[in-house]
């Protein structure tokens, strides 16, 4: 039977049907070649905050850098647009790639605003304009989803470590895949996707379902039940050691040792022969403490009296801050009572529906969790599924285009700008500016005047420590223009950007608004060309 290749769904193809209409219809009246500038930004920031982390830049400029329709991509849309179509824009359609095209782009992981353009697109309007869907299909749910990993990790202390297990609850495949690289971004320390690993060099990580522990109903169907002592390489009889490490828990977790689950117990124990120095197990099957943590401790005192020191274990439902406390409070007691001080610090992990007020509750309750392991509301961004990023035409063949709308929000900021970022005396960020781009750069230790895009009156003077301008050359020429960085290293910088940010702008509830300003040239220009757009009406 013949087997399907998996297409890569990143082509020129994964794009909306009217971006090729309007390719057709520049191409038709002879205006393709214009030169045109598009802005892509968002207008709002995602679940409430005051930023949003830019991500999706890399996957962008390899889609530019490997622009080609091929054959069979012009055959289907022969096929499905009107045959007054004239076959030499198909043949012009094959021949098309991005070697004319520039893009200037922040840097990816950077802290980013509303309205500021994250990536500024010049070149011919025809093949700009066939960049816009897969560009924003590229951006929107990469930053989302960074973003969305970065507040969960700023909820709890920055000692904890965040796994992320969303790849069965994601929106699909792609989803997944794009989640688990986009979290590590945003400061997930791993993921339990083995693609993702392979592909993006994350770290992968994972423990063992409930059906393990289900697969066991008895010790007797123990197949191995001795384990090899690590360091004198004696068989032991570790079943047995674990028997005799349960009865004298017994008294001291203040349990029946008879009434733990033996399908438990055996199932602890095949996962603990099977990966006897990464022993981590779930304990949540039958009863936390009265059957979970108890085998577990036996089988972590059979594992040392065989040399080898157990991980940890998994709570997977419950209340995790009275569940984690009580775990800790148990492994403290034993580690004493055994005279075994890396009992105390075993790992707790904690998974189950964890979302973000799940995490600032408990970190207000206090717990003993040292890792959290995270899916469905990380994923599929549960409290805000889609950013919003959008992309518009500011100018064309020099002269500036305006989108006006009733809503101030949706009103475009015309031309092509630069950006830079004001710093004070501390290396936080104090406002973002956008300026002309034949206007000169604000000057570090100079006044400058930032006003904001739409209200006149909303205005200050900042005089800023230092300045950093925005934007890099990424694309030219048919090139990449700088190498871009191993993926370990725009997390490192997403996290020193988020540092940038005074804690007050990052604060998960009513953040206090970053000002995003204009430069004075660039507000009077706007307000002109604004004025100059909208007709004057007249009251009968
Ligand atoms: N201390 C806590 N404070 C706030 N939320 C918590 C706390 N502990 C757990 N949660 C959350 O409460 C929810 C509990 O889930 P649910 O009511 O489905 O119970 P469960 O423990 O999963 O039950 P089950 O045994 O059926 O799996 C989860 O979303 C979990 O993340
Ligand atoms: O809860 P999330 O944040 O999505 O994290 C991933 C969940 O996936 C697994 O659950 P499983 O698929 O076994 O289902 P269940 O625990 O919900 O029954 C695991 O036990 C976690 O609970
Ligand atoms: O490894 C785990 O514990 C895991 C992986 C995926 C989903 N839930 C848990
Ligand atoms: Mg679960």
């Amino acid at each position: 039977m013949a087997t399907t290749q998996q297409p890569n769904a990143v082509q020129p193809m994964l794009t909306d049907l009217y971006q090729i209409s309007m390719a057709y219809a520049y191409w038709k009246s002879g205006k393709h070649q214009d030169e045109s500038t598009f802005d892509l930004f968002f207008r709002k920031n995602p679940f409430g905050g005051e930023y949003a982390l830019f991500a999706g830049l890399e996957d962008c400029l390899k889609f530019i850098e490997n622009y080609k329709f091929q054959k069979s991509d012009i055959d289907y849309l022969q096929t499905v647009m009107p045959d007054y179509i004239e076959k030499e824009f198909f043949d012009f359609l094959l021949n098309i790639n991005m070697n004319d095209i520039k893009i200037y782009a922040i840097p990816e992981g950077s802290v980013s605003f509303p309205r500021v353009p994250l990536l500024r697109i010049e070149g011919p309007i025809l093949k700009a304009q066939l960049l816009e869907t897969t560009l924003l299909t590229l951006i929107n749910y990469a930053s989302l989803v960074a973003t969305n990993a970065a507040r969960f990790r700023a909820a709890v202390d920055p000692s904890k470590k965040f796994y992320e297990l969303g790849l069965r609850r994601a929106q699909g495949p792609d989803g997944g895949l794009s989640a688990s690289k986009y979290c590590y971004l945003g400061g997930f320390d791993g993921t339990s996707n083995v693609l993702a690993g392979k592909l993006y060099g994350i770290p992968i990580r994972g423990t063992h379902a409930h059906a393990y522990i289900n697969s066991y109903q008895n010790l007797e169907e123990l197949k191995n039940k001795e384990l090899t002592d690590r360091i004198t390489g004696e068989s032991r009889p570790f079943v047995q050691l674990c028997l005799k490490y349960l009865d004298e828990l017994g008294p001291i977790l203040k349990v029946l040792p008879d009434q733990t689950h033996k399908g438990e117990l055996a199932a602890f124990i095949a996962y603990a022969t099977a990966f006897p120095s990464g022993f981590l197990a779930l304990v949540d099957t039958y009863d936390v403490l009265k059957s979970g943590v108890p085998n577990f401790l036996a089988v972590v005192l059979a594992l040392h009296e065989c040399q080898y020191e157990a991980v940890g274990l998994r709570l997977d439902s419950g209340d995790i801050s009275y569940l984690s406390l009580e775990v800790r409070a148990k492994f403290i007691e034993v580690a004493q009572k055994f005279n075994l001080p890396f009992i105390e610090h075993l790992t707790i992990v904690a998974s189950n529906d964890i979302n973000e007020d799940t995490l600032h509750s408990l970190e207000k309750q206090g717990h003993a969790v040292d890792i959290f392991g995270i899916g469905t509301h990380l994923v599929t961004c549960q409290r805000q599924p889609a950013l919003g990023c959008v992309y518009k035409l500011v100018e064309l063949n020099g002269i500036p285009r305006i989108k006006v709308s009733q809503d101030i929000e949706k009103v475009t900021i015309p031309g092509r700008k630069d950006l830079y970022r004001l710093y004070d005396t501390n290396g936080k960020a104090l406002c973002d500016l956008m300026t002309k781009t034949d206007e000169p750069a604000p000057i570090a230790g100079e006044r400058v005047l930032c006003r904001h895009p739409f209200f006149a009156t909303k205005r200050a003077y900042v005089t800023p420590t230092s300045v950093q301008c925005m934007y890099k050359l990424y694309w030219a020429n048919g090139q990449i223009q700088h190498a871009l960085p191993a993926w370990h290293e725009v997390r490192s910088f997403a996290q020193q950007q988020i540092e940038t940010l005074r804690k007050d702008h990052r604060r998960n509830l009513n953040p206090t608004p970053y000002k995003v300003s204009v430069s004075d040239s660039l507000h009077l220009f706007l307000h002109k060309l604004w004025m100059s757009s909208v007709p004057i009406g007249e009251l009968a």
